[in-house]
């Protein structure tokens, strides 16, 4: 990977490479862009294979959460982080020394709890920063309000493409069944929608069909059922080549980050099987505005308000891409540039 070519592309302004020998520390923290405000975005672990991957998802990730917090109206950044570790030797002293670099940044980014950070490890990263967010205790954790997030932009998905505002008896597939996934299944089941489900946690697969009644598949076959919304709870990537002809669903509404493999041949393959995709980094920015809401002092009232928000920027989105033949993922760029652009500019006409 050619690096300053790299991120020059994807408009990165700061990559810090965080290394330490005493803990062993390999992480790093993707600055992607801070015209709205301070870049924000949550931690998160991972064994990657090499460093590149763990680079890529930094950036990437990062670049997602400029997107997030313009589309969702919120004056922060975009930031991301990962540790390259596995989550077996995770250690108090990690995430002590990792809190210690962030707190260097001196507000510049502000971080939460991603995959296979617990909110302990978050407790321990915030003995050493005060830049740190979603902590139990101030919000309650930000999965369910993401929950409640996806939740709501499904709603706008099926309306917009299948043209009813009843849930109902709709057949939805949920990968994924963690702290977000487990949450949404809960509002489907109270709306009387019918779950497909799939984890490859086999007590969660359990438990959902317990409380819900659902339908457990194994994970490879959830992308070809015969149902009305695949929602895609678990990992980034998942929508590509190979999963793309196996799709019946038409309309893809989830929360993980970075659904689609490659946004530029992934996003138009979705447009042309006419599959309605709500852009992950727009549905899924309930866990953002909550820490937010932490930040600036808890109001959980406020905080719904603005989760509220989310179905009708979707709405927009589903039809801005329909007047002028674009992905919606090109039309949520397209307003979050907008939002970015306005802010640069009236910030440089404060400077003339
Ligand atoms: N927690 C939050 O507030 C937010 C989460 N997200 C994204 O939403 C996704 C889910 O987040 P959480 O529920 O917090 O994570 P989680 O770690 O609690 O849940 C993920 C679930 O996916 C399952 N899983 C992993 N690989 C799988 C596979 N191949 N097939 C089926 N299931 C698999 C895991 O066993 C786990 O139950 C992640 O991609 C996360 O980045 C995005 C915005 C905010
Ligand atoms: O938890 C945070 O710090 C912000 C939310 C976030 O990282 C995300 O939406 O992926």
């Amino acid at each position: 990977m050619n690096l300053f070519e790299t991120v020059t592309e994807m408009g990165h302004e700061q990559v810090l490479f965080c290394n330490g020998k005493d803990p062993e520390i390999k992480a790093i923290i993707a600055i992607h862009d801070t015209s709205l405000g301070p870049a924000m975005g949550a931690t998160r672990l991972l064994p990657y294979p090499n460093e590149e991957a763990a680079l890529k998802d930094a950036l990437r990730l990062s670049r997602g959460m400029t997107y997030k917090a313009a589309c969702a109206g919120i004056p922060v950044g975009g930031g991301k982080a990962v540790i390259i570790a596995n989550p077996e030797n995770k250690t108090q002293d990690l995430f002590k020394a990792y809190g210690r670099f962030v707190e260097r940044l001196n507000g510049r980014f502000i971080t939460g709890q991603d995959v296979n950070l617990t909110p302990n490890d978050v407790r321990a990263i915030s003995r050493e920063t005060r830049y740190v967010v979603g902590v139990e205790e101030r919000s309650g954790g930000p999965a369910p309000v993401t929950a409640w997030g996806v939740f709501l932009g499904l709603k706008a998905a099926v309306k917009f493409r299948l043209q009813t505002q009843d849930l109902k008896g709709l057949k939805v597939a949920v990968q994924g069944l963690g702290n977000v996934g487990s949450n949404l299944c809960r509002h489907l089941h109270e709306h009387g929608s019918q779950l497909f489900v799939t984890d490859i946690s086999k007590e969660k697969t359990q438990e959902l069909k317990r409380l819900y009644g659902a339908t457990i598949v194994e994970p490879d076959e959830i992308y070809s059922l015969d149902v009305d919304v695949l929602s895609p709870c678990a990992l980034g990537g998942i929508i590509n080549s190979e999963t793309i002809p196996q799709i019946k669903a038409s309309v893809i509404a989830g929360a993980a980050n970075n659904q689609l493999g490659l946004e530029q041949i992934h996003g138009p393959m979705l447009s042309a099987k006419e599959i309605l995709y709500a852009p992950d980094y727009v549905i899924n920015a309930g866990g953002l505005i909550n820490v937010y809401n932490e930040m600036i002092g808890y109001d959980e009232d406020r905080a719904f308000q603005q989760v509220h928000n989310i179905y009708d920027t979707l709405l927009e989105i589903f039809d801005r891409a329909k007047k002028q033949d674009i992905t919606t993922n090109d039309a949520s760029k397209q307003l979050a540039d907008d939002r970015i652009n306005r802010a640069r500019h009236i910030k440089a006409m404060a400077v003339v």
